[in-house]
């Protein structure tokens, strides 16, 4: 548990009240049958889609494979679909992440990529910290000569609300060490993740 965990300060009861009071602001009855179980319900799908706060992203990377450790080129996983919400809304924010790291003497299992990147998605995010933290957490646990991470995303909370635009997604990416500085490591990996690079 880290420090950003304050569930403890909260009890059931008071989080449930809270769903009870946010289903009558919308204009329901939540005594009414239908809803008698469904703070109870929401309490427990928050546990899951905010499971993050439970977890330290960089202790799944603890474990690392010596067998590999002559290995120097480019590993990458693409395709790693996550949810989060946005700290704004609550809203959903449901995408695609693509992570490659370039080791130098520590790799890990690939699984463990996926893994850190839902430790950090099961939290409140905006997009940006979200794709910063994931490198920041492999570049300073694995210490690899650099990082990339790109998330495309599509964001309920302007898809379903608000703004009302549909089919959008929001692309960032965050380039470290020598994803950052050569611009051949970093064309490899846009290629490899189906996105073309420039060539500068
Ligand atoms: N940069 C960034 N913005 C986000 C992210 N998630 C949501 N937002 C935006 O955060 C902004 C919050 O703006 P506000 O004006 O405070 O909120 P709002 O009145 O609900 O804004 P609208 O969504 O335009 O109705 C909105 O423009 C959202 O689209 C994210 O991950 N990154
Ligand atoms: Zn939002």
């Amino acid at each position: 548990m880290n420090e950003e965990h304050h569930s403890q300060e909260v009890s059931q009861q008071q989080a449930e009240d809270a769903v009870r009071t946010l289903l009558r602001w919308a204009g329901d009855d939540p005594t009414r049958e239908g809803l008698l179980d469904t703070p109870k319900r929401v309490a427990r799908a928050y546990r899951d889609w905010f499971s993050g706060y439970e977890s330290d992203p960089a202790e799944f990377l603890r474990r690392t494979f010596e067998e590999v450790a002559g290995y120097d080129q480019m590993v990458v996983l693409r395709d790693i679909q996550f949810e989060s919400h946005c700290e704004h809304h609550l809203a959903p924010i449901i995408g695609r992440a693509h992570v490659g790291y370039m080791p130098t003497n520590r790799v890990v299992g690939i699984s463990k990529l996926a893994r850190v990147v839902d430790g950090f998605a099961r939290r409140l995010q905006v997009q940006e910290k979200l794709t910063a933290q994931i490198a920041h957490c492999i570049q300073e646990t694995l210490q690899p000569s650099g990082v990339a991470v790109v998330i495309d995303a599509s964001h309920q909370c302007m898809t379903t609300r608000g703004v009302h635009k549909r089919g959008v997604s929001m692309v960032t990416s965050q380039m470290l060490g020598s994803f950052r500085d050569d611009v051949r490591t970093r064309n490899e990996f846009l290629q490899f993740i189906g996105i073309h690079g420039s060539a500068r």
